[in-house]
């Protein structure tokens, strides 16, 4: 049997989970498990099945122990902002109710009349998307306040997961500073905030950051599995995770390309100017209090849809493959618009916007999905510009990272509309945060830098560079 940790990762689409270990000095990884993560219906709001995600984790648990691994740590990281309420006997007030649920339309723009944009901008240093959970909470506030009043417990996705794997309830610093409602400066909720608000400061939990012990299992789930492990705390903000992985130099700006597609650099500190504000970025926490300085952008969940659309007809590859061969077509949409945050037909909406537009509008397969990678690889375009101007120097290198690595299309595109180096990979860079986060917190791996040289001696990356810079060469 081979001792290992175990990384779940359940992004917005999938959830995946691997086994890791070090041997010779690199991180090895076997994915034990995968499965989808759709979002369901329930009492009308677009919600997460979580019984059904805790159900793969112990499934994923069993299939580690089968395969010959003895798991002793466990680290789960999922999608921001979402949460649940516990009432005083730990049992569920609410429904796991999805980012893309409509229910905060409005919401963001009734918090401005009680604090600033500028404020909260400058206390939080957190993006304004209208699903942040700060709008999510003054909905419950407005609409269903006996909810609120009943609650004792905040527990965002992981923090949830983790409870019911150990029965410890706390919130994880990375994900709690996506809500927009912790205090970029004293990294705690801020609790002047939450007063000017309404709601109840004594719901949420002490917040630890990523590298620390929760607890251990469950003596219940212990039995069955027939060992216990360490539940530990990696950045389960998934993207948090995700940029343990990228390259540790001060000239490259991440891609973590997945469901979204968030571009940004790694600081030491908030950078809350009115450009940033401005700009719509966000200074999301990282390992060791660092910040996330990224701007979300739709990403590849256009591309997701679009494969619902056709029934799962064609697979990832093939829309790289059709895109690239669909030659000359031009039009392009603005991905960050609403409306493509969850429209009943993906594509009716990119035809429907290029026909607003009047642009020629997408038909084949091919059309549709090199309008949307054309238009993902025009908005990084505009995102890395953003970020130059702001840091006032020019970046040399972009890291993709995520599921989107493997497609090397939207990397050539990328390279040759930035005309920047690209080099893509790791995809599974979130588990492999999560995993070095484990290993460092255990005292295997001695610091967040030997751990990036860990990842980058331990997993192929390949390099693009534009087709206009080497025809220029030859
Ligand atoms: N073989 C492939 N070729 C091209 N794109 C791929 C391939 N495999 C996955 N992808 C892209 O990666 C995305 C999923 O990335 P991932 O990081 O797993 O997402 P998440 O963590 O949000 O669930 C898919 O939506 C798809 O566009
Ligand atoms: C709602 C947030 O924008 C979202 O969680 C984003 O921050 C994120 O983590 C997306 O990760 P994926 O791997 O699901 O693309
Ligand atoms: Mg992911």
């Amino acid at each position: 049997m081979v001792k290992c940790s175990l990384a779940m990762d359940i992004g917005a689409s999938s959830g995946k989970m691997f086994a890791g270990y070090m041997e010779n000095g690199k991180l090895n990884i076997k994915e034990v498990h995968r499965f989808e993560n759709k979002i369901i219906k329930k009492d009308e709001h677009f919600c997460w099945d979580l019984q059904a995600l805790y159900a793969e984790i112990v499934t994923g648990t069993h299939v580690s122990r089968d395969q010959g691994f003895t798991p002793k740590s466990i680290g789960i990281d999922t999608w921001a902002v979402d949460f649940v309420l516990l009432d005083e006997k730990d049992e569920l007030l609410t429904d796991a109710v999805s980012y893309r649920d409509p229910r905060t339309d409005g919401m963001m723009e009734e918090v401005f009349q009680l604090i600033s944009k500028e404020r909260l901008y400058l206390e939080t240093g957190i993006q304004f998307q209208k699903f942040n959970t700060i709008y999510q909470l003054y909905y419950l506030k407005k609409h269903h306040p006996e909810i609120l009043n009943k609650a004792k417990s905040f527990l965002m996705i992981p923090d949830y997961l983790n409870y019911l794997l150990t029965g410890k309830k706390a919130n994880e610093y990375t994900n709690a500073t996506s809500t927009q409602l912790v205090n970029a400066f004293t990294k705690k909720w801020d609790k002047e905030l939450l007063g000017q608000l309404g709601i109840n400061k004594e719901m949420f939990m002490e917040i630890f950051p990523p590298k620390s012990e929760l607890g251990k299992l469950k003596p219940e789930l212990s039995s069955e599995f027939g060992f216990d492990m360490q539940v530990l705390l990696p950045a389960t903000h998934d993207t948090g995770s995700a940029v343990v992985s990228v390259l540790e130099s001060d000239d490259t700006i991440f891609i973590s390309s997945g469901t979204w597609s968030l571009i940004g650099v790694e600081n030491n500190f908030p950078i809350c100017v009115t450009k940033a504000l401005d700009y719509n970025f966000t200074n999301e926490g990282g390992i060791n209090y660092r910040f996330r300085f990224l701007k979300n952008t739709m990403g590849l969940w256009m591309i997701q849809e679009i494969k619902r659309n056709y029934n799962d007809r064609y697979s990832f590859a093939d829309f790289a493959k059709m895109a690239e061969e669909t030659g000359d077509f031009h039009s392009t949409v603005n991905v960050d618009d609403d409306r493509f945050l969850k429209p009943k037909n993906m594509i009716e909406e990119v035809q429907k916007y290029c026909s607003e537009t009047n642009q020629v509008i997408p038909k084949t397969p091919g059309q549709v999905t090199k309008c949307v990678f054309d238009s993902l690889a025009k908005s990084y375009q505009t995102a890395i510009n953003q970020i130059e101007e702001i840091y006032e120097k020019e970046f040399k290198t972009i890291n993709v990272i995520g599921g989107g690595s493997q497609n090397e299309m939207l990397n050539q595109l990328i390279a040759d509309t930035t005309e920047k180096e690209v080099f893509a990979g790791p995809s599974e860079a979130t588990a492999i945060g999560n995993l070095v986060s484990q290993l460092i917190g255990l005292g295997e791996i001695e610091n967040l830098n030997k751990a990036r040289q860990i990842v980058k001696n331990s997993f192929e990356m390949k390099v693009f560079r534009s087709k206009h810079k080497t025809e220029g060469l030859k």
